[in-house]
């Protein structure tokens, strides 16, 4: 083992270089470029990404290019050329569909389709990961090395990234203590820490569950404005409580408190999907605009947290069939599903029904 970083631990670094709109050099199949968020790029960055010379483009998700208008060559991806006279708004107002409905003047927009895609879609999961826009200024560099060592940038070799983006981030028990709950006197806190400097997620045991028979289980995905909040346009703040409430009258449950906030695409991106939705988009057509996926969430994590904690089968509350079907692809069984319907109000009812409509959740 050396001091220096290895590969997960480099791309931790580069999530949070793009995360202040830093450039990262990525190099794989004898090709490199430098990549940067469009949502974090800067003015003086931009001028000196385009002083390298060559033709910088704008990557982003076959989502974001349907509701752009622009053919996406690269299957999952577009490759959207920038033209040299535009600025710096330009491009964050192709990445961005917060003002479509008012400027939906930004094509005819050309995209490239020759040569390789493989650096824009790493580029593209990298700035996904680090929970901005998926849209990313990729610039083609003869030489991802000298560029990197010139300007101190990191340097992320795609062949070894790869297999490190798809995998679920390992997850170590850091420590727990006793927390009596209003649900349950009988409760404790396990933090659980990924290797990848990712978020901390959280279990709450409640009781002292018997490892040997299947437990009531609930993977809850955090929401700041339903759990903290009490924010009337999901179900999750009641959800959250009613789980823990039956937890505490059967005595003995387990309840993953998972940081996949948004499903998965973070606060600032959930935000941009509520103010969608303010102009007619519902919950799926608000995240595919913004160039995600229904539901980016990885259910790994929660399998494997449960298993660590001894847990091999699970009553699981829950109402959509895609949880139970990823913890059965763990390798967990769910002997049971248990309902869990509560928080129905006028505000949540339309992303409710769009819930059950679009995205299989059972009523
Ligand atoms: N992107 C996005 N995320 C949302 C929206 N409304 C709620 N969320 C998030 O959706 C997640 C809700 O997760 P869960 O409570 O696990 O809900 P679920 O997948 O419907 O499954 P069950 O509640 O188990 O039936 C939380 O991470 C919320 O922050 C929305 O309109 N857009
Ligand atoms: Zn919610």
């Amino acid at each position: 083992m050396t001091l220096a970083p290895g590969i997960v631990e480099r791309l931790s670094r580069a999530r949070a270089d793009l995360r202040m709109g830093v450039p990262v050099v990525l190099v794989g199949g004898g090709q490199a470029v430098l990549a940067v968020p469009a949502e974090t790029l800067g003015a003086p960055r931009l001028a000196a990404l385009r002083a390298m010379g060559g033709d910088p483009v704008l990557a982003v998700t076959a989502r974001r290019a349907e509701t752009l208008k622009a053919r996406a060559y690269d299957g999952d991806l577009a490759r959207i050329v920038i033209p040299p006279d535009v600025g710096l708004a330009w491009v964050q107002a192709v990445a961005d569909p917060a003002d479509d409905l008012n400027a939906p003047m930004k094509g005819p927009l050309l995209t490239a389709r020759e040569g390789d895609a493989a650096l824009h879609r790493a580029a593209v999961m990298l700035v996904k990961s680090a929970h901005l826009l998926p849209a990313a200024v990729v610039l083609a560099v003869p030489n991802g090395l000298a560029v990197a060592a010139e300007h101190g940038l990191t340097l992320i070799p795609v062949d070894e990234a790869g297999p490190v983006l798809l995998r679920a981030a390992a997850l170590h028990p850091v420590v727990s203590a006793r927390l009596p709950m209003a649900a349950a006197e009988a409760g404790r806190l396990h933090i659980f820490r990924p290797d990848d400097g990712g978020d901390e997620h959280y279990a709450i045991e409640i009781g002292r569950p018997d490892r040997g028979a299947p437990v009531l289980a609930r993977l809850h995905s955090a929401c700041f404005t339903g759990d903290v909040l009490g924010s009337l346009k999901c179900d999750c703040g009641p959800q959250l409580r009613a789980a823990l409430a039956q937890m505490g009258a059967e005595g003995a449950g387990v309840l993953l408190y998972l940081n996949q906030e948004g499903r998965g695409i973070g606060l600032a991106n959930k935000m941009r999907a509520y103010s969608l939705q303010d102009q007619g988009f519902d919950t799926v057509q608000a995240n595919h605009r913004l160039g995600f996926e229904d539901d980016e969430r990885d259910f790994r994590i929660g399998a494997g947290i449960l298993r660590q904690m001894g847990f091999g089968a699970v009553r699981l509350m829950t109402n959509n069939p895609a949880k139970i079907r990823m913890m059965e692809a763990q390798g967990l069984r769910v002997v049971e599903r248990v309902p869990l319907k509560v928080g129905q109000t006028a505000q949540n009812a339309g992303y409710l029904a769009t819930k059950a409509a679009k995205s299989g959740h059972l009523l």
